[in-house]
C-alpha cells in the first residue's frame, strides 16, 4: 500500500531532531562592515570524524511533486549542509532511525533565503530542487570511510503538497 506524505513549510522547530536550518530571520547577531550588513552568526552544527570539512557545488536535475520517495541515505562520519545558490525553495525529507532503520519520513519545502544541515546521521532524501538550475553549495565531509549509507524503500512513498 502506497503511503502518501503532505509536504509542510520548514521550520527550525520542525526539523531540530533531524538538523539545523540557517536563515537570516529578525535581529542579525552582530552588525558588521560598517553596520552594512547583518550577520546571523553560527547557525549549524558542523561535525566529521576523521576528515576535513569540504566545500563542494551541486547541480541537481529539477524534480517535481508529486514524487516517488524510493530511498533515504545518512552520512554516519558527518554532517552535511545543502545552501541553495538562488531564492527558489528546495525539498527536504528526512526520517527518524529506529535501530538503523529509516521510519515516518517527513517532507519539507524551504522558504526562499532558507538552508539546511543535516546532522550526522540523519536519514535523509538526496539533493532535490524544485527549480533549474539546481545549483547549491554543499558542506560536508571529504574523507575516506564508509561515509554513505542507503535504504531503499520495499513500497515507494508518495510525495504531494
Ligand atoms: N552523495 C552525495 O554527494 N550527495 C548526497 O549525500 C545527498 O544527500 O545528495
Ligand atoms: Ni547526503
Amino acid at each position: 500500500m502506497t503511503i502518501r506524505i503532505k509536504t509542510s513549510t520548514l521550520t527550525a522547530d520542525a526539523f531540530a531532531p533531524y538538523g539545523d536550518v540557517m536563515q537570516a530571520s529578525g535581529a542579525p547577531d552582530k552588525m558588521i562592515n560598517q553596520g552594512k550588513c547583518g550577520r546571523f552568526h553560527d547557525q549549524a552544527q558542523l561535525d566529521f570524524t576523521d576528515g576535513q570539512a569540504g566545500i563542494s557545488i551541486f547541480k541537481g536535475e529539477k524534480e517535481t511533486l508529486p514524487l516517488r520517495l524510493e530511498m533515504v541515505e545518512r552520512h554516519p562520519m558527518g554532517s552535511q549542509a545543502f545552501v541553495p545558490m538562488s531564492a527558489d525553495p528546495f525539498l527536504v525529507v528526512v526520517a527518524r532511525d529506529d535501530n538503523g532503520t529509516p521510519q515516518d519520513p517527513v517532507a519539507f519545502i524551504t522558504a526562499p533565503g532558507q538552508a539546511i544541515n543535516f546532522h550526522r546521521g540523519t536519514w535523509h532524501g538526496v539533493l532535490t530542487p524544485l527549480f533549474e538550475p539546481g545549483l547549491f553549495a554543499v558542506v560536508d565531509r571529504i574523507g575516506d570511510g564508509a561515509n554513505l549509507q542507503e535504504h531503499w524503500f520495499e513500497t515507494p512513498y508518495i510525495i504531494e503538497e
